[in-house]
Protein backbone atom coordinates (compact mmCIF):
# COMPACT_ATOMS: atom_id res chain seq x y z
CA UNK A 1 0.00 0.00 0.00
CA UNK A 2 1.26 3.11 -0.91
CA UNK A 3 1.98 6.11 1.88
CA UNK A 4 -0.27 8.69 2.96
CA UNK A 5 1.58 12.00 1.41
CA UNK A 6 0.44 14.69 3.90
CA UNK A 7 0.55 18.11 3.44
CA UNK A 8 0.83 20.49 6.79
CA UNK A 9 0.72 24.19 6.88
CA UNK A 10 2.43 26.27 9.28
CA UNK A 11 -0.85 26.92 11.19
CA UNK A 12 -1.90 23.22 11.17
CA UNK A 13 1.78 22.46 12.57
CA UNK A 14 1.41 25.35 14.97
CA UNK A 15 -1.67 23.81 16.33
CA UNK A 16 0.34 21.59 18.39
CA UNK A 17 2.43 24.71 20.17
CA UNK A 18 1.51 24.57 23.87
CA UNK A 19 1.14 28.01 25.59
CA UNK A 20 1.71 28.01 29.21
CA UNK A 21 -1.49 29.04 31.26
CA UNK A 22 -1.73 31.12 34.76
CA UNK A 23 -1.57 27.86 36.62
CA UNK A 24 1.27 26.54 35.17
CA UNK A 25 4.90 25.64 37.27
CA UNK A 26 7.46 24.52 35.74
CA UNK A 27 7.10 20.74 36.30
CA UNK A 28 3.67 20.81 34.58
CA UNK A 29 5.48 22.87 31.79
CA UNK A 30 7.42 19.42 31.37
CA UNK A 31 10.84 18.48 31.66
CA UNK A 32 13.52 16.94 29.35
CA UNK A 33 16.20 14.54 30.40
CA UNK A 34 19.31 15.10 27.86
CA UNK A 35 22.18 12.17 27.35
CA UNK A 36 24.58 14.03 25.21
CA UNK A 37 27.64 15.12 24.68
CA UNK A 38 31.20 13.52 25.64
CA UNK A 39 34.82 14.27 25.96
CA UNK A 40 35.52 14.53 21.61
CA UNK A 41 31.97 16.47 21.46
CA UNK A 42 31.28 18.36 24.01
CA UNK A 43 29.47 21.16 21.77
CA UNK A 44 26.72 18.67 20.72
CA UNK A 45 25.67 19.14 24.44
CA UNK A 46 25.62 22.91 24.48
CA UNK A 47 23.42 23.19 21.55
CA UNK A 48 21.13 20.20 22.19
CA UNK A 49 20.66 21.94 25.77
CA UNK A 50 20.46 25.12 24.29
CA UNK A 51 17.90 24.52 21.61
CA UNK A 52 15.46 22.60 24.03
CA UNK A 53 15.58 26.06 26.31
CA UNK A 54 14.80 28.36 23.73
CA UNK A 55 11.87 26.27 22.10
CA UNK A 56 10.58 26.44 25.51
CA UNK A 57 10.14 23.53 27.98
CA UNK A 58 9.99 23.52 32.16
CA UNK A 59 13.23 22.26 33.17
CA UNK A 60 16.27 20.32 31.49
CA UNK A 61 17.92 17.71 33.26
CA UNK A 62 21.33 16.67 31.76
CA UNK A 63 23.28 13.42 32.67
CA UNK A 64 27.16 14.21 30.62
CA UNK A 65 30.47 14.12 32.21
CA UNK A 66 31.73 16.99 34.37
CA UNK A 67 33.71 18.69 31.63
CA UNK A 68 30.42 18.93 29.34
CA UNK A 69 28.20 19.73 31.97
CA UNK A 70 30.46 22.55 33.08
CA UNK A 71 30.57 23.85 29.36
CA UNK A 72 26.28 23.43 29.37
CA UNK A 73 26.34 25.54 31.85
CA UNK A 74 28.49 28.51 31.01
CA UNK A 75 26.42 29.18 27.91
CA UNK A 76 22.93 28.05 29.86
CA UNK A 77 22.97 27.87 33.64
CA UNK A 78 18.84 27.10 33.21
CA UNK A 79 20.05 23.25 32.57
CA UNK A 80 20.22 20.91 35.73
CA UNK A 81 23.29 18.38 35.96
CA UNK A 82 21.66 16.23 37.81
CA UNK A 83 19.48 12.97 37.35
CA UNK A 84 15.39 13.15 38.18
CA UNK A 85 11.93 12.38 36.09
CA UNK A 86 11.72 13.53 33.03
CA UNK A 87 8.48 13.64 30.45
CA UNK A 88 10.89 12.88 28.00
CA UNK A 89 14.53 12.24 26.75
CA UNK A 90 16.85 12.70 24.17
CA UNK A 91 19.96 10.12 23.95
CA UNK A 92 22.81 10.29 21.05
CA UNK A 93 23.96 13.44 20.11
CA UNK A 94 27.75 14.02 20.66
CA UNK A 95 27.82 10.62 21.71
CA UNK A 96 30.15 7.28 19.78
CA UNK A 97 30.16 3.87 20.89
CA UNK A 98 33.94 4.16 20.38
CA UNK A 99 33.46 6.34 23.96
CA UNK A 100 32.24 2.50 25.90
CA UNK A 101 31.77 4.16 29.07
CA UNK A 102 29.57 7.34 27.37
CA UNK A 103 27.76 4.51 25.35
CA UNK A 104 27.10 2.57 28.41
CA UNK A 105 25.47 5.51 29.93
CA UNK A 106 23.52 6.38 26.64
CA UNK A 107 22.31 2.46 26.15
CA UNK A 108 21.09 2.47 30.06
CA UNK A 109 19.12 5.72 29.24
CA UNK A 110 17.75 3.93 25.79
CA UNK A 111 16.11 1.09 27.81
CA UNK A 112 14.61 3.42 30.49
CA UNK A 113 13.10 5.12 27.40
CA UNK A 114 11.65 1.66 25.91
CA UNK A 115 10.63 0.51 28.92
CA UNK A 116 9.96 -2.78 29.98
CA UNK A 117 7.28 -4.88 31.24
CA UNK A 118 6.78 -3.41 34.82
CA UNK A 119 7.70 0.33 33.41
CA UNK A 120 6.11 2.17 30.11
CA UNK A 121 7.85 3.69 27.68
CA UNK A 122 8.95 7.23 27.74
CA UNK A 123 8.79 9.56 25.05
CA UNK A 124 12.00 10.05 23.23
CA UNK A 125 14.38 11.45 20.81
CA UNK A 126 17.46 8.85 19.50
CA UNK A 127 19.54 10.86 17.75
CA UNK A 128 23.20 10.08 16.80
CA UNK A 129 24.99 7.79 19.11
CA UNK A 130 21.58 6.46 20.09
CA UNK A 131 20.78 4.73 16.93
CA UNK A 132 23.39 1.67 16.80
CA UNK A 133 22.46 1.30 20.45
CA UNK A 134 18.40 1.21 19.68
CA UNK A 135 19.15 -1.01 16.36
CA UNK A 136 21.07 -4.08 19.02
CA UNK A 137 18.14 -3.57 21.52
CA UNK A 138 15.63 -3.73 18.65
CA UNK A 139 17.59 -7.19 17.25
CA UNK A 140 17.21 -8.44 20.89
CA UNK A 141 13.25 -8.04 21.01
CA UNK A 142 12.74 -4.70 22.09
CA UNK A 143 10.34 -2.31 19.75
CA UNK A 144 9.94 1.45 19.51
CA UNK A 145 6.54 2.99 19.84
CA UNK A 146 5.17 6.37 17.87
CA UNK A 147 6.66 8.76 20.26
CA UNK A 148 10.35 7.41 20.19
CA UNK A 149 11.10 9.82 17.26
CA UNK A 150 14.55 8.84 15.67
CA UNK A 151 16.69 11.69 13.93
CA UNK A 152 19.00 10.23 11.31
CA UNK A 153 20.70 11.56 9.04
CA UNK A 154 22.06 9.58 5.35
CA UNK A 155 24.83 8.09 7.12
CA UNK A 156 23.47 6.98 10.18
CA UNK A 157 19.78 5.96 8.79
CA UNK A 158 22.21 3.57 6.33
CA UNK A 159 24.34 1.94 9.90
CA UNK A 160 20.57 1.70 11.69
CA UNK A 161 19.37 -0.22 8.52
CA UNK A 162 21.95 -2.59 8.34
CA UNK A 163 22.16 -3.00 12.02
CA UNK A 164 18.37 -4.59 11.68
CA UNK A 165 19.44 -6.74 9.14
CA UNK A 166 19.09 -4.84 5.77
CA UNK A 167 22.65 -4.02 4.51
CA UNK A 168 22.31 -0.49 3.41
CA UNK A 169 25.15 1.80 2.23
CA UNK A 170 24.57 5.71 2.74
CA UNK A 171 24.76 6.19 -1.06
CA UNK A 172 21.23 3.68 -1.19
CA UNK A 173 19.93 5.82 1.55
CA UNK A 174 20.57 9.09 -0.62
CA UNK A 175 19.34 7.48 -3.85
CA UNK A 176 15.36 6.63 -2.15
CA UNK A 177 15.29 8.41 1.04
CA UNK A 178 11.62 7.91 0.89
CA UNK A 179 11.64 3.90 1.14
CA UNK A 180 14.92 4.16 3.54
CA UNK A 181 12.27 6.80 6.18
CA UNK A 182 9.09 4.64 5.45
CA UNK A 183 11.13 0.88 5.88
CA UNK A 184 13.05 2.72 9.15
CA UNK A 185 9.46 3.56 10.34
CA UNK A 186 7.76 0.05 9.23
CA UNK A 187 10.59 -1.55 10.98
CA UNK A 188 11.01 -0.10 14.19
CA UNK A 189 7.56 1.04 15.27
CA UNK A 190 8.75 4.39 15.95
CA UNK A 191 8.45 8.24 13.89
CA UNK A 192 11.30 8.55 12.02
CA UNK A 193 12.58 11.93 10.32
CA UNK A 194 15.31 11.47 7.89
CA UNK A 195 17.53 14.67 7.87
CA UNK A 196 19.20 16.30 4.91
CA UNK A 197 17.69 17.70 1.57
CA UNK A 198 14.54 16.45 0.90
CA UNK A 199 13.78 15.93 4.91
CA UNK A 200 11.31 13.35 5.30
CA UNK A 201 8.55 12.30 8.04
CA UNK A 202 7.55 9.02 8.20
CA UNK A 203 5.41 7.55 10.91
CA UNK A 204 2.49 4.60 11.35
CA UNK A 205 4.70 1.90 10.07
CA UNK A 206 5.73 4.05 7.01
CA UNK A 207 2.35 4.49 5.60
CA UNK A 208 2.16 8.50 6.61
CA UNK A 209 4.53 10.58 4.99
CA UNK A 210 5.33 14.40 5.32
CA UNK A 211 7.79 16.10 3.19
CA UNK A 212 9.33 19.01 5.01
CA UNK A 213 10.56 22.20 4.03
CA UNK A 214 14.34 21.12 4.26
CA UNK A 215 15.80 24.98 5.02
CA UNK A 216 18.49 26.46 3.22
CA UNK A 217 21.45 24.65 1.78
CA UNK A 218 23.36 26.69 4.60
CA UNK A 219 22.44 24.10 7.59
CA UNK A 220 24.58 21.91 5.86
CA UNK A 221 27.29 22.57 8.94
CA UNK A 222 28.57 21.15 12.06
CA UNK A 223 25.59 21.00 14.74
CA UNK A 224 23.04 22.02 13.13
CA UNK A 225 21.33 18.28 13.69
CA UNK A 226 22.42 18.95 17.26
CA UNK A 227 20.05 21.88 17.48
CA UNK A 228 17.08 20.00 15.84
CA UNK A 229 17.30 17.21 18.19
CA UNK A 230 17.30 19.88 20.90
CA UNK A 231 14.04 21.74 19.45
CA UNK A 232 12.27 18.05 19.16
CA UNK A 233 12.89 17.02 23.05
CA UNK A 234 11.69 19.90 24.07
CA UNK A 235 8.60 19.75 22.13
CA UNK A 236 8.04 16.32 23.28
CA UNK A 237 8.59 16.75 26.84
CA UNK A 238 6.15 19.41 26.42
CA UNK A 239 3.36 17.45 25.02
CA UNK A 240 3.69 14.21 27.27
CA UNK A 241 3.63 16.88 30.33
CA UNK A 242 0.01 17.77 29.11
CA UNK A 243 -1.01 14.23 28.90
CA UNK A 244 -1.12 14.47 32.76
CA UNK A 245 -4.02 17.48 32.67
CA UNK A 246 -7.10 15.26 32.74
CA UNK A 247 -8.81 18.28 30.42
CA UNK A 248 -6.31 16.59 27.54
CA UNK A 249 -7.09 14.97 24.67
CA UNK A 250 -4.93 12.47 24.82
CA UNK A 251 -5.46 11.79 28.14
CA UNK A 252 -8.85 11.01 27.58
CA UNK A 253 -7.79 8.97 24.90
CA UNK A 254 -5.47 7.18 26.95
CA UNK A 255 -8.55 6.45 29.18
CA UNK A 256 -10.98 5.23 26.47
CA UNK A 257 -8.95 2.57 25.49
CA UNK A 258 -8.43 1.44 28.91
CA UNK A 259 -11.35 1.30 29.81
CA UNK A 260 -13.23 0.54 27.09
CA UNK A 261 -15.80 3.03 27.68
CA UNK A 262 -14.87 5.55 25.15
CA UNK A 263 -16.64 3.69 22.03
CA UNK A 264 -19.34 3.62 23.91
CA UNK A 265 -19.84 6.94 25.17
CA UNK A 266 -19.30 8.46 21.78
CA UNK A 267 -21.05 6.02 19.90
CA UNK A 268 -22.88 7.73 16.82
CA UNK A 269 -24.01 6.49 13.57
CA UNK A 270 -21.17 6.48 11.27
CA UNK A 271 -18.46 7.61 14.21
CA UNK A 272 -15.35 5.60 13.85
CA UNK A 273 -12.30 5.58 10.92
CA UNK A 274 -11.45 2.67 9.02
CA UNK A 275 -7.61 3.84 10.07
CA UNK A 276 -5.29 6.93 9.18
CA UNK A 277 -7.14 9.69 7.45
CA UNK A 278 -5.54 12.89 5.77
CA UNK A 279 -5.43 16.32 7.93
CA UNK A 280 -9.06 17.66 6.71
CA UNK A 281 -7.74 21.59 6.00
CA UNK A 282 -10.95 22.44 4.98
CA UNK A 283 -12.62 21.74 8.07
CA UNK A 284 -13.14 24.92 8.89
CA UNK A 285 -13.51 26.40 12.82
CA UNK A 286 -11.81 24.67 15.56
CA UNK A 287 -13.93 21.91 17.33
CA UNK A 288 -12.70 21.71 21.07
CA UNK A 289 -13.24 18.43 22.62
CA UNK A 290 -15.73 17.87 25.36
CA UNK A 291 -13.92 19.80 28.18
CA UNK A 292 -15.34 17.51 31.25
CA UNK A 293 -12.97 14.84 32.01
CA UNK A 294 -15.84 11.59 31.54
CA UNK A 295 -12.89 9.08 32.41
CA UNK A 296 -10.17 9.57 34.98
CA UNK A 297 -7.00 7.25 35.05
CA UNK A 298 -2.87 8.09 34.58
CA UNK A 299 -1.00 8.94 32.30
CA UNK A 300 0.59 5.03 32.16
CA UNK A 301 -3.16 4.65 30.73
CA UNK A 302 -2.25 7.24 27.90
CA UNK A 303 1.11 5.34 26.76
CA UNK A 304 -0.15 1.80 27.20
CA UNK A 305 -2.72 2.74 25.16
CA UNK A 306 0.14 3.79 21.74
CA UNK A 307 2.03 0.78 23.26
CA UNK A 308 -0.24 -1.76 22.72
CA UNK A 309 -1.32 -0.40 18.75
CA UNK A 310 -4.89 -0.59 20.09
CA UNK A 311 -7.71 -0.77 17.38
CA UNK A 312 -7.87 2.14 15.92
CA UNK A 313 -11.69 1.32 15.12
CA UNK A 314 -12.13 0.92 18.82
CA UNK A 315 -10.63 4.02 19.92
CA UNK A 316 -13.00 6.77 20.44
CA UNK A 317 -12.92 10.41 22.20
CA UNK A 318 -15.96 10.83 24.27
CA UNK A 319 -17.13 14.17 23.42
CA UNK A 320 -20.42 15.50 21.90
CA UNK A 321 -18.73 17.49 19.21
CA UNK A 322 -16.68 15.71 17.37
CA UNK A 323 -17.74 12.18 17.71
CA UNK A 324 -15.76 9.23 16.58
CA UNK A 325 -12.00 9.13 16.64
CA UNK A 326 -11.10 12.31 15.13
CA UNK A 327 -9.85 14.90 17.79
CA UNK A 328 -9.27 18.55 17.62
CA UNK A 329 -6.15 20.63 16.54
CA UNK A 330 -6.84 24.14 16.55
CA UNK A 331 -7.30 24.57 12.72
CA UNK A 332 -8.57 21.20 11.46
CA UNK A 333 -9.57 17.69 12.69
CA UNK A 334 -6.35 15.02 12.79
CA UNK A 335 -6.82 11.37 14.34
CA UNK A 336 -4.77 11.16 17.61
CA UNK A 337 -1.87 8.70 16.16
CA UNK A 338 -1.48 11.43 13.69
CA UNK A 339 0.18 13.72 16.89
CA UNK A 340 3.68 12.03 16.83
CA UNK A 341 4.19 12.83 13.45
CA UNK A 342 2.59 16.30 13.89
CA UNK A 343 4.44 17.20 16.72
CA UNK A 344 8.09 16.21 14.55
CA UNK A 345 7.32 17.84 11.36
CA UNK A 346 6.86 21.08 14.06
CA UNK A 347 10.00 21.15 14.61
CA UNK A 348 11.58 20.58 11.51
CA UNK A 349 9.45 23.11 10.26
CA UNK A 350 10.33 25.43 13.54
CA UNK A 351 14.34 24.55 13.00
CA UNK A 352 14.10 24.95 8.75
CA UNK A 353 12.40 28.87 9.57
CA UNK A 354 15.39 29.66 12.06
CA UNK A 355 17.60 28.50 9.36
CA UNK A 356 16.21 31.31 7.17
CA UNK A 357 16.20 34.10 9.73
CA UNK A 358 19.68 33.20 10.12
CA UNK A 359 21.16 32.60 6.70
CA UNK A 360 18.53 35.40 5.36
CA UNK A 361 17.58 33.21 2.50
CA UNK A 362 14.09 33.53 0.92
CA UNK A 363 12.85 34.59 -2.65
CA UNK A 364 15.70 35.97 -4.66
CA UNK A 365 18.19 35.94 -1.90
CA UNK A 366 21.34 33.63 -1.56
CA UNK A 367 21.77 34.34 1.92
CA UNK A 368 24.95 33.74 4.23
CA UNK A 369 26.31 31.40 6.04
CA UNK A 370 24.87 30.20 9.56
CA UNK A 371 26.52 28.75 12.55
CA UNK A 372 24.55 26.45 14.24
CA UNK A 373 24.50 28.91 17.53
CA UNK A 374 23.19 31.64 15.35
CA UNK A 375 19.83 28.92 14.97
CA UNK A 376 19.64 28.30 18.76
CA UNK A 377 19.31 32.30 19.42
CA UNK A 378 16.19 32.80 16.85
CA UNK A 379 14.73 30.07 17.90
CA UNK A 380 11.98 32.07 20.42
CA UNK A 381 11.27 34.33 17.24
CA UNK A 382 10.13 32.13 15.13
CA UNK A 383 8.09 30.25 18.18
CA UNK A 384 6.63 33.52 18.45
CA UNK A 385 6.07 34.28 14.71
CA UNK A 386 4.37 30.66 14.99
CA UNK A 387 2.13 31.52 17.61
CA UNK A 388 0.77 34.53 15.84
CA UNK A 389 0.04 32.49 13.22
CA UNK A 390 -1.95 30.04 14.92
CA UNK A 391 -4.19 33.15 17.03
CA UNK A 392 -4.83 34.95 13.42
CA UNK A 393 -6.59 31.77 11.49
CA UNK A 394 -8.42 31.42 15.10
CA UNK A 395 -9.89 34.71 15.02
N1 LIG B 1 30.35 20.42 18.00
C1 LIG B 1 30.01 19.14 18.26
O1 LIG B 1 30.13 18.65 19.38
C2 LIG B 1 29.49 18.32 17.17
C3 LIG B 1 29.15 17.01 17.42
N2 LIG B 1 28.66 16.19 16.47
C4 LIG B 1 28.43 14.81 16.85
O2 LIG B 1 29.42 14.08 16.23
C5 LIG B 1 29.06 12.74 16.19
C6 LIG B 1 29.38 12.18 14.83
O3 LIG B 1 28.46 12.69 13.88
P1 LIG B 1 28.86 12.79 12.33
O4 LIG B 1 27.61 12.92 11.59
O5 LIG B 1 29.87 13.85 12.10
O6 LIG B 1 29.63 11.45 12.11
P2 LIG B 1 29.25 10.11 11.39
O7 LIG B 1 27.82 9.82 11.32
O8 LIG B 1 30.09 9.08 12.03
O9 LIG B 1 29.73 10.42 9.93
C7 LIG B 1 31.05 10.42 9.65
C8 LIG B 1 31.11 10.35 8.13
O10 LIG B 1 31.63 11.54 7.69
C9 LIG B 1 32.61 11.26 6.69
N3 LIG B 1 33.64 12.25 6.74
C10 LIG B 1 34.38 12.62 7.81
N4 LIG B 1 35.23 13.60 7.46
C11 LIG B 1 35.02 13.84 6.14
C12 LIG B 1 35.60 14.74 5.21
N5 LIG B 1 36.55 15.65 5.57
N6 LIG B 1 35.17 14.71 3.95
C13 LIG B 1 34.22 13.86 3.56
N7 LIG B 1 33.62 12.97 4.42
C14 LIG B 1 34.04 12.98 5.68
C15 LIG B 1 33.13 9.90 7.02
O11 LIG B 1 33.47 9.27 5.80
P3 LIG B 1 34.95 8.62 5.56
O12 LIG B 1 35.97 9.62 6.03
O13 LIG B 1 34.94 7.39 6.40
O14 LIG B 1 34.99 8.40 4.11
C16 LIG B 1 31.94 9.22 7.67
O15 LIG B 1 31.21 8.49 6.72
C17 LIG B 1 27.56 12.69 16.50
O16 LIG B 1 27.42 12.21 17.81
C18 LIG B 1 27.16 14.15 16.42
O17 LIG B 1 26.07 14.43 17.29
C19 LIG B 1 28.31 16.71 15.18
O18 LIG B 1 26.98 17.13 15.33
C20 LIG B 1 29.22 17.85 14.75
C21 LIG B 1 29.31 18.92 15.83
N1 LIG C 1 21.67 20.42 1.65
C1 LIG C 1 20.91 20.64 2.73
N2 LIG C 1 19.79 21.37 2.63
C2 LIG C 1 19.03 21.60 3.70
N3 LIG C 1 19.30 21.13 4.94
C3 LIG C 1 20.38 20.38 5.09
C4 LIG C 1 21.24 20.09 4.01
N4 LIG C 1 22.26 19.33 4.48
C5 LIG C 1 22.03 19.15 5.80
N5 LIG C 1 20.91 19.78 6.17
C6 LIG C 1 20.32 19.80 7.51
O1 LIG C 1 21.34 20.11 8.46
C7 LIG C 1 21.20 19.30 9.61
C8 LIG C 1 22.48 18.45 9.73
O2 LIG C 1 22.35 17.52 10.77
P1 LIG C 1 23.45 16.41 11.03
O3 LIG C 1 23.81 15.75 9.75
O4 LIG C 1 22.97 15.57 12.14
O5 LIG C 1 24.70 17.27 11.44
P2 LIG C 1 25.42 17.43 12.85
O6 LIG C 1 25.62 16.04 13.37
O7 LIG C 1 26.71 18.11 12.52
O8 LIG C 1 24.55 18.23 13.74
C9 LIG C 1 19.95 18.47 9.40
O9 LIG C 1 18.85 19.12 9.99
C10 LIG C 1 19.81 18.43 7.88
O10 LIG C 1 18.48 18.25 7.47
Amino acid sequence: MSPQSLTLTDTQLAGRLRVPGAKDHKYTRGVLGVWAGSQTYPGAAVLACAAAVRTGVGLVRLQAPQRVADLVLARRPEVVPAAGRSQALLIGPGISAQDVPRAAEADAALALALGDPTTPPLPAVLDAGALPLLACRLQAGARCWPWHVLTPHAGEAAVLLSGLGRRTSRQQVEEDPEATVRALSAMTGATVLLKGNPTLVSGEGGQLLVRLDPGPAWLATAGSGDVLAGVLGALLAVEAASWERPDSEVYRVGEACVTGRGQADAAEPGAGSPGPAPVDPSAGEPQAADSAPLLHGSTKSVLECYQEDISRDSVAIPSNKTGGVKVSCLTGLVPVWMHPLLVTALGGRIHARAADICAGTGPGRQGRPLAALDLVETLPAVLEALLEAVQESAS
